[in-house]
């Protein structure tokens, strides 16, 4: 049995820089986020300054630890030995790519054999859903936490199996006057996704949009990204189709959140592109999870598609959720010379269509 609750209070508890155990079928983990540590919390969490770190493969390899990691699994993360120097500013340099060109590190670090690989693992995925960089301070197991959570928990969380339509109600938009709005809620999840039904439904399949959020690109009018200018395109593509149906779905960056989606734009401005922008953060190049979108079209009785997007990411992962897509339709966009580099990177580096 998982406990969604015990994840929920675990993200909680990270994102307040409170320490958090995390138990799998090989043991537990004691951690404390690196970047919201401060002196009295780490002193209470680590009073000998003993504790080592932990962060992800992909760090590690910048650090240059690479050589050092687990051969028989490259994505696990690495245990950093502590050792004297390493006080709190040290962590979050080591945590922190972005600073990096500010305060290039010292070394050699030396890894340390995770004694509980799983939960280790399971931490790093705890961190892309409270929104936080993976890299932990790692105590003794026992110690006091606020938190206490299993790694299935940490799988169950953002699973959309409990999502239910929350309410309804007409929303009049710039592309259409006769929409309807639908708001989805589930009991673990804070972030409430949207979706706008515009057109009189009929037999035929809608025109749908899957929109990930975008706050810099959709209310900022960002130029960075084509997120404003495809949200504009596909309402009115949808308000031109006899029905369809716009997602707006809360996966900020891709699915790592606002904070970590700009640590991201901060990479690029040091001349990263956007995969690499994410993976030296240790996230996935792409960390959404579609069958959010396969949810809540089934919960509007929705199980046959006509897609708007490049992305076949998408279509794949809404036929593996089992929502048919009958038809791919391209939602290109004018580049910007702020864009040409973002788009051509998703041409060349993530198989989108464009
Ligand atoms: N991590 C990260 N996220 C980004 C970046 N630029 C944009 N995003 C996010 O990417 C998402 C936009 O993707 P979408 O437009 O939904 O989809 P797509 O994968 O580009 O595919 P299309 O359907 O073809 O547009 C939003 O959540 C943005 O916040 C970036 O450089 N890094
Ligand atoms: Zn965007």
């Amino acid at each position: 049995m998982t406990d969604p609750r015990a994840a929920a209070r675990a993200i909680d508890a990270l994102r307040r820089g409170w320490p958090v155990r995390i138990g799998a079928h090989d043991g537990a983990v004691r951690v404390m986020a690196i970047e919201g540590a401060d002196a009295v919390t780490l002193t209470q969490f680590d009073p000998d300054s003993r504790a080592d770190l932990l962060i992800s493969a992909a760090r590690a390899q910048t650090l240059k630890l690479a050589n050092q990691r687990d051969a028989a699994d490259p994505e696990m993360p690495v245990q950093i030995a502590r050792v004297p120097w390493i006080d709190g500013d040290v962590a979050m340099a080591i945590a922190d790519p972005v600073r990096d060109l500010a305060s290039p590190l010292k070394g050699p670090f030396r890894a340390r054999a995770l004694a509980a690989p799983m939960a280790a693992a399971a931490a790093l995925r705890l961190a892309r859903l409270a929104g936080i960089l993976p890299a932990f301070f790692i105590g003794d197991a026992d110690g006091a936490v606020d938190a206490d959570v299993t790694a299935a928990d940490i799988s169950a969380y953002d699973s959309a199996a409990r999502l239910q339509i929350a309410t309804r109600a007409h929303l009049p938009v710039a592309a259409s006057e006769s929409a309807e709005i639908v708001a989805f809620r589930s009991p673990e999840e804070p972030r409430e996704h949207v979706a706008l039904i515009v057109g009189r439904r009929d037999a035929s399949p809608p025109v749908v949009r899957l929109h990930s959020e975008c706050l810099t690109g959709d209310a900022l009018g960002s130029l960075k990204c084509d997120c404003g200018p495809q949200l504009d395109e596909a309402l009115h593509r949808i308000a031109d189709a006899p029905w369809g149906v716009l997602l707006y779905l809360r996966q900020e960056g891709r699915g790592i959140g606002l904070v970590n989606k700009l640590r991201a734009y901060a990479l690029q401005d040091q001349g990263f592109d956007t995969v690499d922008a994410n993976v030296r953060l240790g996230f996935a190049i792409d960390a959404r999870d579609f069958s959010v979108a396969a949810r809540m079209l089934d919960l509007l009785g929705i199980d046959t598609v006509r897609l708007l997007t490049n992305n076949p990411a998408k279509v794949a992962g809404l036929e593996a959720a089992g929502i048919r897509v009958a038809e791919r339709l391209p939602l290109a966009i004018e580049s910007n010379p702020h864009n040409d580099r973002y788009l051509a990177t998703k041409r060349d580096r993530t198989g989108h269509q464009l």
